[in-house]
């Protein structure tokens, strides 16, 4: 049997952050691994009108849990929804639940955080920083804790090109940065950000960093360790490929190019596109829960989850396999035909900007006004260009992660336990994983029907030979206003005629010959 999933048997593990896309899938696969676990705490908040009950019930009647469900029938009793916002102080935990999960807990994984690049801040370092503090606080209270897992990203130093499993010093200590943060108005915490971010190019980024000082200086004589994913994508073999449900990373971008909306980028072809599976990031992250209670390393370990180093894909290849993959199984209901330019130039990338992005936008909703409706396209475009050009920073460039930790723990399973948590990214065929992922993007996140494929496809006919109709529409104006400006544009169009009437009526003359 496998001794990581015989590990979490009979365990209470607490999970923040359960709700999110890494979150649900590291519960599905304990779930799934180690029925006989006793509870699995979650912190959570009401949302978009669900109570957190709500959320919960959502979640176990997903599709991701339907597997879950033959193995552990009772999943519904083995998880506790703990009332929690992680922005407020002690979490606005009640203290009857508060008091449980210091008794019970024996492993904690901590996946929560803002991962947005725009966050103000202060709501950055509240959740990356001092909410981590908090947690690392109430964990120093569990007598029965084996284990604290802290989910960081391999970004959080991406100031760096070569990065190793250690932790990098901030100029500023995290704990100064808390306490400004509780005086300092929004106004003056605006000035300030981009000194104190200095090279990174988002507060996400820089509050990660923080985070994990935070972790290493208060992490006491607890078995601690540090999980530093890339950039997460959606699943490669487990529950089943493919399954994403939200839009951060590659995912959106995806989509918008399936939609037609998006046709170029400025991107490095050739910079390593550093994804990794999810499930690959959750099936490390729980070997890492194990070999930290049971073999209790001296110090923080810190585990790069990477594939860059040890199986490389880059951008180009990965455009050009998104593409191909929506010539087969194409979005519906597309705004223009999928188109992948990548451009390295900032003067190309404008120009492209405009005459592939705004330009439609305009037109369309010059149309939507015509027929009387609302025009909104060009607000989409603004908006899509905004979120775009801040993933541009990842894009153009390429970093190494060592991963020597990893590798070592590798070495360290037994094979069921490298096969049932297998986190070896040499065995990811990248084209099948892409072609799985948009498949994934298309019925999990989309929620279309692959019924619909030859309408869509239809579509897209319909969309090239409106293309072709308004290119040469387009180019009979222009030339049209030409020659009425310029007498050497007429003289080159009657030579042309005049060829093309010669031409023709030979051919016909030596057609009508032969017979
Ligand atoms: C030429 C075409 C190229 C394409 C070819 C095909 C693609 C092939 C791939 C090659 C292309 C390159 C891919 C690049 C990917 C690079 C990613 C690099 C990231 C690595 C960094 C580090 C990794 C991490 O550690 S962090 C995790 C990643 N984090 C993110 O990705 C966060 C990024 N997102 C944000 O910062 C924000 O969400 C932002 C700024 C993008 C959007 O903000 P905005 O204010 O515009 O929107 P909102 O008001 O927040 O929301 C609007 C609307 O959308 C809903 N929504 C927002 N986010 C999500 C979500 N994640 N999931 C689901 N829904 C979401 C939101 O609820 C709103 O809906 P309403 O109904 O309007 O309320
Ligand atoms: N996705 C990626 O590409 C990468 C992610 N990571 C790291 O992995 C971890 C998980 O990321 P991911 O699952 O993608 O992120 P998501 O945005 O999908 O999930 C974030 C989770 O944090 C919770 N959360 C946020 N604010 C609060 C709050 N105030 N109170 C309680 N819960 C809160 C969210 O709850 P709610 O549902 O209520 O909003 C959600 O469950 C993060 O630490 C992230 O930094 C690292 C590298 C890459």
């Amino acid at each position: 049997m496998s001794m990581i999933a015989a590990f979490y048997n009979g365990k209470s593990i607490l999970i923040t952050g359960a709700t999110g896309f890494m979150g649900k899938v590291l519960m599905e696969k304990l779930f799934r691994t180690s029925p006989d676990l006793k509870v699995i705490y979650i912190l959570v908040r009401p949302k978009a009108g669900q109570t957190t009950q709500q959320r919960v019930f959502q979640i176990l009647n997903s599709k991701l849990f339907e597997k879950v469900k033959e193995v552990c029938p009772n999943v519904h009793e083995k998880i506790r929804a703990v009332y929690a916002d992680l922005n407020q102080n002690d979490f606005a935990i009640s203290k009857e639940d508060m008091q449980e999960l210091l008794s019970c807990t024996n492993v904690v994984f901590h996946c929560a955080a803002t991962v947005r690049f725009d966050d103000h801040l202060r709501h950055a370092v509240q959740l990356n920083v001092t909410a981590t503090q908090q947690l690392l606080l109430m964990a120093s209270q569990m007598p029965k804790l084996e284990a604290f897992i802290h989910i960081s990203t391999a970004f959080s130093n991406c100031n760096l090109t070569h990065i190793d499993e250690v932790i990098y010093p901030c100029p500023v200590e995290p704990k100064q940065i808390i306490d400004s943060m509780e005086w300092l108005d929004d106004a003056i915490i605006d000035e300030i950000t981009p000194k104190l971010i200095g090279d990174r190019p988002n507060t996400y980024t820089y509050t990660k960093a923080l985070g994990e000082m935070v972790v290493h200086q208060e992490s006491g004589n607890m078995n601690i360790a540090i999980i530093r994913p890339s950039i997460v994508g959606a699943t490669w073999q487990e529950p089943f490929p493919g399954w994403v449900d939200n839009l951060n990373g590659p995912s959106g971008l995806i989509i918008a190019a399936g939609k037609g909306f998006l046709r170029s980028i400025r991107a490095t072809p050739m910079a390593v596109a550093d994804l990794i599976p999810v499930d690959t990031v959750v099936n490390l992250t729980l070997a890492v829960g194990w070999y930290t209670a049971v073999h209790r390393p001296k110090s923080t370990l810190i585990y790069h989850c990477t594939s860059g180093n040890l199986n490389p894909c880059n951008w180009g290849k990965m455009g050009f396999q998104v593409l191909a993959t929506f010539e087969k199984v194409p979005l519906e209901r597309a705004f223009r035909r999928p188109n992948a330019d990548f451009t390295t130039n900032t003067i190309t990338s404008q120009y492209w900007n405009a005459v592939s992005h705004r330009a439609p936008a305009i037109i369309y909703d010059f149309y939507l006004r015509l027929t009387g409706r609302k025009p909104r396209m060009t607000k989409v475009m603004n908006r899509l260009l905004r979120n775009v050009s801040m993933l541009e920073y990842f894009v153009n460039r390429s970093w190494e992660w060592s991963t020597y930790n990893t590798e070592m723990l590798m070495s360290e399973l037994s094979p069921e336990d490298q096969r049932v948590f297998n986190f070896d990214v040499r065995q990811l065929n990248w084209l099948e994983y892409i072609e799985n992922y948009v498949l994934g993007v298309k019925k999990y996140l989309l929620k279309e029907d692959m019924a619909g494929i030859p309408e869509a496809k239809q579509h897209l006919k319909r969309l090239r030979n409106i293309h072709y109709l308004f290119n040469t529409a387009l180019f009979l104006i222009a030339w049209r206003l030409l020659i009425a400006r310029s007498q050497m544009a007429r003289n080159v169009w009657f030579f042309i005629v005049s060829f093309c009437y010669k031409f023709l009526s030979y051919f016909r003359a030596s057609s009508t010959l032969k017979v």
